[in-house]
């Protein structure tokens, strides 16, 4: 069967487990082309340490949204759901330095009204996000994984997020923010469903 989604859905088993023992050399390896010392006092645990970090900050890419998107019921619920705020840490992947904001997801279910558990549209956005990302591909994959797998009519997402590529090096805009959004189905053909979902994303503006 073909995929219709544009952005594959890559499986877990297609991503090598985390190397641990690379990730420490790599790091070590940095640690002596800044200048440091990975042998002295403080730094000597370091290289493990930031080894298990970046295999927490990139578990996404060995997760698949399926695994996530399991828990669905069929409550023939028809209208929109919209979960706004989600908190979201993620990784540029032309710095690898963080960039975070939050995420709003909606979406309209399959006409069999299949919905999924609320959390578990946040768990949606952390697989995509613990990866190193762009905020589009993000932004992206997370409304095609909804519309592919729980077969929803319509899928709006919207995320509002601060790149510290560009707040603490280069060139240094503190508070710029960018917004991405990927709307798809009856989001797209439905403006009054969308001007909805716009309106209730907008009315969270703190
Ligand atoms: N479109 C897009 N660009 C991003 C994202 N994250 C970081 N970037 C940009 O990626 C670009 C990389 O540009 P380069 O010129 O190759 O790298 P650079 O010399 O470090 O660029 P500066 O950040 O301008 O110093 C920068 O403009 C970043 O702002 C993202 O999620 N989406
Ligand atoms: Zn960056």
């Amino acid at each position: 069967m073909t995929d219709p989604v544009t952005v594959p859905l890559v499986a877990p088993e297609d991503v090598p487990a985390f190397d641990q023992p690379r990730a420490e050399a790599a790091v070590r390896e940095l640690l002596y082309a800044i200048g440091e010392d990975p042998e002295r006092e403080g730094l000597l645990e370091t290289p493990a340490r930031v080894a298990r970090a970046y295999a927490e900050l990139t578990q996404g890419l060995r997760q698949s949204p399926r695994d996530v998107l399991t828990t669905t019921f069929d409550l023939g619920h028809e209208e929109m759901v919209l979960v706004r705020d989600i908190e979201l840490w993620s990784m540029c992947e032309h710095h690898l330095v963080p960039f975070t904001g939050v995420a709003h997801v909606g979406y309209i279910p399959a006409e069999t009204g299949k919905i999924t558990g609320l959390s578990k549209l946040a768990r949606l956005v952390d697989v995509y996000a613990k990866r190193p990302q762009v905020q589009e591909r993000l932004t992206t994959q997370v409304a095609d994984s909804l519309m592919e797998i729980l077969e929803a009519r319509g899928v709006i997402v919207v995320i509002e997020a601060e790149h510290l590529c560009m707040t603490m090096r280069g060139v240094r805009k503190a508070g710029a923010r960018t917004i991405t959004s990927a709307v798809r189905g009856m989001m797209l053909t439905h403006q009054a469903t969308r001007a909805e979902a716009m309106a209730l994303i907008r009315s969270g503006t703190r």
